[in-house]
């Protein structure tokens, strides 16, 4: 495998043509590495994430895709035995890299996971709390973008009638929802989603590729999943990985219909 990954690294290279239809980059990540006390979990990661598509992050369990995307946030900086060098760019700014206030970079991203954390108060108060956090007081503007947020993730006829119920008396694939609806009513330019509907049924999970697809024309989506499925239903574009390192990336469709990787051509067919 080693030899194979060697072999390959050839014809890999970091910020190699966009497929067609692809567009500018909206983060941009150089020469990323992540070390443990123990061992390197990410490899000199290059990689540029297109704006307003899907981009799936693809690859065995344990290869890094989770530390990446942890990475893109900083919530790395909550694991005291992890170490970062390189650099990752979010609008031209390096954010492994700057004097700003890290939750002033967060709210450029929301933030998904596998099971929904709503905050333990009403539906809509799951809303309105990042709201009020910045500012917004006025009623009336309140309740407008509780609306609009919870129709974005088709929540809104569902739950239009309790919004004062408590957010945990809603299912869990409609608290997913309301999960994104809290994440998009800070207006983050990015959402990053964490295998977001594994704890989920397959129709709640239906709903949340359906939004997701809405979602894009006004956000950047990075998307880890183990589905291979819903990685082919979702990606516009795909990045392989494997054992912290980036095996082969690109546009969805040659990246499905053409692997050029050993690897990879394994992996789609097996699934592991
Ligand atoms: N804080 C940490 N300290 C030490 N090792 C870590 C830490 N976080 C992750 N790792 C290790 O880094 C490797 C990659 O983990 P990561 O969770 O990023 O992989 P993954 O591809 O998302 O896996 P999965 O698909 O199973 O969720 C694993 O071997 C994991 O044990």
């Amino acid at each position: 495998m080693e030899q194979t990954t060697a072999t390959l690294k050839g014809i890999i290279h970091p910020y190699e043509h966009y497929g067609e239809g692809l567009t500018q980059p909206i983060v941009e990540v150089k020469g990323l590495n992540v070390f443990s006390k123990n061992a390197q979990i990410l490899k000199n990661i290059h990689l540029s994430v297109p704006k307003n598509k899907i981009t799936v992050l693809l690859g065995p369990s344990g290869c890094g895709k989770t530390t990446l995307l942890k990475c893109l946030n900083r919530l790395t900086d909550l694991y005291s035995d992890l170490r970062l060098d390189g650099s990752i760019f979010i609008d031209n700014e390096d954010i492994l890299n700057t004097p700003r206030d890290i939750t002033e970079i967060r709210q450029k991203m929301g933030l998904l996971l596998q099971r929904p954390f709503p905050l333990p108060m009403s539906i809509a108060g799951n809303i309105t709390y990042g709201l009020k956090l910045k500012g917004i007081r006025n009623k009336k503007i309140l309740e407008a973008k509780v609306e609009k947020h919870l129709r974005d993730v088709a929540l809104w006829d569902e739950v239009k009638d309790r919004l004062s119920h408590s957010a945990n008396s809603l299912s869990i694939g409609q608290q997913q929802r309301l999960c994104l609806a809290r994440g998009l009513a800070v207006e983050p330019e990015i959402i990053l989603a964490d295998e977001p509907t594994s704890a989920l049924d397959p129709i709640s999970s239906k709903v949340i590729e359906e939004e997701f697809i809405k979602l894009k024309n006004d956000y950047t989506i990075i998307l880890v999943t183990h589905i291979l499925r819903q990685a082919k239903r979702l990606a516009d574009y795909v990045v392989f990985m494997y054992y912290g390192e980036i095996v082969e990336h690109g546009d969805a469709e040659e990246i499905f219909n053409n692997p050029k990787t050993a690897l990879l051509k394994h992996y789609l067919e097996s699934g592991y």
